[in-house]
């Protein structure tokens, strides 16, 4: 199976990548300068060109507080581009996988929240992210969109690579312990991805297998806990570990509004496709491992 997927050196696409021969998949990554998802006529040619079985649409215009001052570049990254890419798909006959996030839900009362809850983002990001997603869906069916939450991994930019960075200098971290959440291995994002592009295939015109799904590592957190967790990985591997303060959002001031509980409720991935949310906890030791190792070598050279 081919997969062609957007973005260069994302979190999602570098994890399909690293598993694609597991996996047994081809995965062709669409990136800049070539497919720059705010020139829309680069996408659909690039798209075609390729000949995808499936096509993934993972890149984004991801960074969060920045797309507070930048609405007009998220929303065409996030929105505009997510129907263009999905009217190419459809052009070509060809299912879409398209990713989207918790940030679409406000996190005021609902957690864990199902794919029939109502959305309400309360960020330029969340909002950008949830118009890529009706756009999706008005050019057609021959799609999943898959809502993860709090991807880590061992590439790009993420909370764990943040905390270790932090780590370096400081005994201390203060860190904001009242949002909730489920952090995602993006390996484990992957391997959902590959899964999901092959029961598309095979069950051609099952539209049970369409439509909205969740999926997130097991185990909800707040990102204090989550960052006592990454700092308990480090202690393992290298003997010391900062302390972590618990403190309230209003003590750490951002530009974007966080949902304050976005935990998403997995049920209906796990029945409808069969596998189930690995816990975030046992994979998580491994990716710290991995950061380590490359600010070792950063720092103190090969
Ligand atoms: N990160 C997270 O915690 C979460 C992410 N998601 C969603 O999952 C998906 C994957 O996220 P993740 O892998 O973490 O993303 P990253 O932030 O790691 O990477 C973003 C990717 O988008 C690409 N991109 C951004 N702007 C453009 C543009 N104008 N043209 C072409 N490519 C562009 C980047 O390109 P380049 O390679 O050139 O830098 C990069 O490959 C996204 O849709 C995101 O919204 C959902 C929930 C949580
Ligand atoms: C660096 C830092 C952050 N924080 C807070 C800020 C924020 O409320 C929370 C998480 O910070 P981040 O900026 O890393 O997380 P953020 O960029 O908001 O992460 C989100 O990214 C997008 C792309 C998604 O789709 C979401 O699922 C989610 O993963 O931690 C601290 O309290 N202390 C710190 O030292
Ligand atoms: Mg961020």
């Amino acid at each position: 199976m081919r997969i062609a997927v957007t973005g260069q050196t994302g979190q999602l696409v570098s994890c399909l990548r690293e598993g694609a021969a597991q996996w047994g998949v081809e995965i062709m990554s669409l990136g800049r300068p070539a497919v720059d998802l705010t020139r829309l006529e680069t996408i659909g040619p690039a798209l075609i060109a390729v000949r995808p079985d499936v096509i993934v649409s993972a890149a984004a215009y991801t960074a969060v507080d920045r797309a507070e001052g930048d609405a007009v570049t998220a929303f065409r990254v996030n929105g505009d581009a997510a129907g263009e890419i999905a009217r190419a798909a459809k052009a070509m006959g060809v299912p879409l996988i398209h990713i989207s996030t918790d940030y679409v839900f406000d996190g005021i009362g609902g957690a864990p929240y199902a794919e029939t809850a109502e959305t309400g983002p309360v960020s330029v990001y969340g909002r950008s992210k949830r118009a890529g997603e009706k756009a999706v869906q008005a050019v057609g069916n021959n799609h999943v969109i898959l809502r993860t939450s709090w991807i880590f991994s061992a590439y790009g930019a993420n909370f764990v690579r943040t905390m270790l960075m932090l780590a370096r200098d400081r005994d201390e971290v203060r860190v904001v312990a009242d949002q909730h959440g489920c952090p995602t291995n993006g390996m484990d994002i992957a391997a959902a991805v590959v899964t999901v592009a092959h029961q598309m295939l095979e069950h051609r015109d099952d539209y049970d297998r369409r439509g909205i799904f969740h999926f997130c590592g097991a185990g909800a957190t707040d990102w204090a806990s989550f960052a006592d967790a990454v700092f308990d990985a480090q202690a393992e591997f290298i003997g010391v570990r900062p302390r972590v303060v618990r403190i309230a959002t209003t003590d750490y001031p951002t530009a974007a509004v966080r949902p304050p509980d976005s935990r998403l409720d997995t049920t209906l991935i796990e029945r409808t496709f069969g596998f189930r949310a690995p816990a975030w906890r046992d994979s998580l030791p491994d990716v710290v491992k991995q950061l380590l190792g490359e600010d070792m070598r950063g720092t103190y050279g090969r």
